[in-house]
């Protein structure tokens, strides 16, 4: 099967440096320039340093490149995947086009799978999710990931083309539970690093993220996610990674704004959009979020950290 990784940051690059493992892979750059400097160095200087690229990956800008290709792995920010797929969506008609990106558009509230189903309605849309470090991915460290697609066949192919000696993919059915997952434990993840950047303790953590997992169950029953999808790799084994490594950026954004640092505006930090996006879908359900609503109204700086905290803490006292 020819495979192509659409986006060459940190992720799609571990993504190809990894699979290459299983022969060759096309990484595409959007921009030329980045593309002809990685192919030189063999290296993604800007988003992957340090991490050699093998010479089964070709590095290309040219778009016929991933649509020669018969699978394509999109790792392009989630707030930037609909636009892109609706520009190129009559050469990707029939693929199978595998979501690498964690988030919920915050235009049309759709997650990356839905996205793909909307622009690309004859495509095999997929997800691949999960708790995974780029940097991991690309040193080959043990990992384990969601392959999530309705279609069983399809699915089982792709797991078996995507997994590699060290990239353990376990299949699921449940596309929406694997899509709010990666999309929410970012969200949570920003609220614990908040949490540790004001100085509000571990035991606070501890508590963010457990009060957090209930906010994913609670949205996963009401947009029809099986719960165990939620317990699994793609949602609370995601969140653990996330929640608790300062390799995560959306963590270290918490952490900045916790501590009144500066940020990179550059990083991406999928969670800052979809908190947002996720507020507008609990108003739309009637559901109660607010963890997220906080990290939404953080992110944003309408408020600062200790108006976060004696929000959730004024709360009413209820069940857990
Ligand atoms: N970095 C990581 O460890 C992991 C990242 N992810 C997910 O992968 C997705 C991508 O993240 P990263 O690669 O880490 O981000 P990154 O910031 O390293 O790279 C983003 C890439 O997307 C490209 N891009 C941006 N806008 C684009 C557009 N309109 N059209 C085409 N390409 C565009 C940029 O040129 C850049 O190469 C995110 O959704 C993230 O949550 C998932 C698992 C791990
Ligand atoms: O999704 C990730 C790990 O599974 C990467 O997290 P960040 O986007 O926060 O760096």
């Amino acid at each position: 099967m020819k495979i192509a990784v659409a986006g060459a940051g940190a992720f799609g690059t571990g993504l190809a440096i990894s699979l290459a493992a299983n022969g060759p892979v096309t990484l595409w750059a959007r921009n030329s320039d980045v593309a002809t400097e990685m192919a030189k160095s063999r290296e993604n200087k800007a988003r992957l340093p340090t991490h050699k690229i093998p010479r089964d990956v070709l590095i290309s800008s040219d778009l016929k490149d991933v649509f020669g290709a018969e699978t394509v792995l999109l790792a392009i920010p989630a707030q930037k995947l609909g636009a892109w797929l609706a520009e190129h969506a009559q050469h990707l008609a029939g693929k199978r086009l595998v979501a690498c990106c964690k988030g919920i558009d915050q235009t049309t509230l759709r997650g990356p799978v839905a996205q793909i189903e909307a622009h690309v309605p004859d495509a095999i849309g997929a997800m691949l999710t999960g708790p995974s470090f780029a940097a991991d991915i690309a040193n080959h460290l043990p990992t384990a990931l969601t392959l999530a697609c309705k279609n069983g066949d399809e699915g089982a192919y792709l797991q078996a083309c995507l997994s590699t000696p060290t990239l353990r993919l376990y299949l699921s059915h449940d596309v929406i539970g694997a899509e709010l997952g990666g999309a929410l434990k970012n969200v949570i993840a920003i609220a614990c690093g908040v949490c540790m950047g004001a100085g509000f303790g571990e035991s606070a953590r501890a508590a963010v993220i457990t009060r957090g997992f209930a906010e994913m169950r609670r949205i996963g029953g009401a947009l029809g996610a099986d719960p165990e999808t939620l317990t699994g790799l793609s949602g609370f084994g995601d969140l653990a990674l996330t929640c608790t490594s300062d390799a995560s950026r959306n963590y270290r954004f918490g952490l900045a704004i916790g501590a009144a640092r500066d940020f990179d505006p550059n990083t991406t930090v999928e969670g800052a959009a979809t908190a947002i996006s996720v507020t507008n879908l609990a108003k739309h359900h009637d559901l109660d979020l607010p963890i997220c609503r906080v990290v939404a109204d953080l992110s944003s700086g309408k408020i600062d950290p200790e108006t976060a905290l004696a929000t959730l803490l004024s709360r009413p006292l209820r069940k857990e």
